[in-house]
Parts: structure tokens; sequence; C-alpha cells
């Protein structure tokens, strides 16, 4: 089932084109990711998922991205409750520097939850989610920037899991990280999307081929390809995807 569909997007910074006539569907519960060389859009393309190129002077988006139901780019959007449907994860770790307990807390305090009952749940429900529980239930009260940058991405992953997101977007989530924590953040992400639609931009081809369902490559603001990650990878139809996949450009 599809969980975004995106019709002809096309986006422009200022007279620059990004994006050029982009349709894809995202599948619901599924891992997709997005790869490609350098500059080619990916980023610009995962932004426009939650809205998040908004806040960039000069976009222009045009196309129909629709959440479900939900058409994403309508005037009349809630742009916060899209985002808290739609949650983020970026390159580097952004723990704010609080307590991990006040980090995983930030977005429901926010929407009005205030019962301490409430909020412990949320804590421990979204640190196991994020697979930090063990990690950091004897430290909660004790600040978020003396973990580790692993621990700090989980934490970043349980802070977006507290709102209980059904997407949640990740760029190049362990590009800032050594193969231990990646390979920790892989398995998480294998477990997470029993329950949530994730969009993943990497720089690694090993990684998309690991954790992926659906790939789509992307070459110079067009979406050359976009199929089951084995057949990106095994039979491509496109001479370009082939040409990236097999590393003979990028
Ligand atoms: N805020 C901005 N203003 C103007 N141009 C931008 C802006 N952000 C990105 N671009 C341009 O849009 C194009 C796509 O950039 P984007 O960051 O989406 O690519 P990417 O594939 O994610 O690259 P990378 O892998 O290097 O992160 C690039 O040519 C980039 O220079």
């Amino acid at each position: 089932m599809s969980k975004i569909s995106v019709k002809d997007l096309n986006l422009y910074y200022g007279d620059f084109q990004a994006l050029k006539n982009i349709n894809l569907n995202i599948e619901e519960k599924k891992v997709t990711a997005l790869i490609g060389p350098s500059g080619c859009g990916k980023s610009t393309f995962l932004r426009t998922l939650n809205r998040m190129n908004d806040l960039i002077d000069g976009v222009k988006t045009e196309g129909y991205l629709h959440l479900e139901d939900q058409d994403i780019y309508r005037s009349d959007v809630d742009v916060v409750a899209l985002r808290r449907r739609v949650g983020m994860v970026f390159q580097k770790p952004n723990p704010f520097p609080k307590s991990i307990y006040e980090n995983v807390v930030y977005g429901p305090r926010r929407y009005g939850i205030k019962e301490k009952k409430q909020l412990d749940e949320i804590v421990e429900r979204s640190l196991k989610e994020a697979a930090l529980w063990d990690e950091a239930k004897d430290r909660l009260h004790k600040s978020a920037l003396g973990l580790s940058g692993g621990q700090q991405q989980r934490l970043c992953i349980a802070r977006a899991l507290a709102m209980r997101p059904e997407v949640i977007l990740m760029d190049e989530p362990t590009s800032a990280l050594d193969p231990i924590a990646t390979s920790k953040i892989e398995d998480l992400i294998e477990t997470l999307k029993e329950n949530y639609t994730i969009v993943i931009v990497t720089h690694s081809m090993q990684q998309a081929a690991r954790i992926s369902d659906k790939t789509a490559f992307f070459l110079m603001g067009e979406m050359i390809e976009f199929d089951d990650t084995s057949k990106i990878f095994t039979a491509p139809r496109d001479q370009r995807t082939e040409d990236y996949v097999t590393g003979r450009f990028g």
C-alpha cells in the first residue's frame, strides 16, 4: 500500500531547478532508499516530504504530494502537525544540550502532555523502540551530550519516535558514525519498519542494498529509476543506474 504518493514534482531554488518531474509512490512499512551522486537532489526530495524546504528562502515547489489522503502542500496544512506525522533524523546527531529524558519528552511536552507518568511511559517506550533503553535507563537525567555518537543518533531516533510518527525521514543517518554504531542503526531500521514507513538518503550503496526494500536512483534532479532494491542492484533497466551501482561513476 502506498503511504506517500508523489506526482509531477518540480522544485526550484530561485532559478535553479533541483527536482525535475519526480513521480513515485512510497510504500507503507517499507524502507525506501534514495541514492545518487552528490548534488543530485536526494536531500531536497526527502525534505519535500515534510515541507522542510519551506524553511529555505526562495524555494518553489510544484506538483502533488499526498500523505495518504492529505495533500501535503495545501495552503491550509498545519505544518507542525504534518511534521508530527512525518518525523526526521539528520546526518549529524543533534540532541539538545539537555538530559536524555528531556530530549525525548521535548516534542510531547510541546504538545501539552504534562503528566509525569505519561511522560515516563513515552521515554521508556521510545528508548526501547530505539534500542537505547538498556544503555540509557540508569542515566536518564544525565546530559545527552555524554552519549557516544551512535547513542546520540539513537536518541534522536527516540526523540522522533516519541511523537508517534507514521513516516520517518533519515538523511544519511550513519555517515558520521563508525561501523559498529552504523550496524546498530541498520539493525534498528530493520525493526522499525514493522511499524513505520522509512525513507533514507544514503551515500552507501552497500547500506541501501542491505536495509532497503525499494531504491530510487537520482541524477541531476531527475529520478532515473525506482524499483525493488534487488532489481536496482542486480538488473537495473537504465544504463545510468547500472553505471552508478557498479561504481563506474559518482
Ligand atoms: N538551499 C539551497 N539553495 C540553493 N541551492 C540549493 C540549496 N540546497 C541545495 N541546493 C542545490 O540543489 C541541488 C541538490 O542538492 P541536494 O542537497 O538535494 O543534493 P543531494 O543529492 O542530497 O547531495 P549530497 O549527497 O551532496 O547531500 C544541488 O545542486 C545543490 O547545490
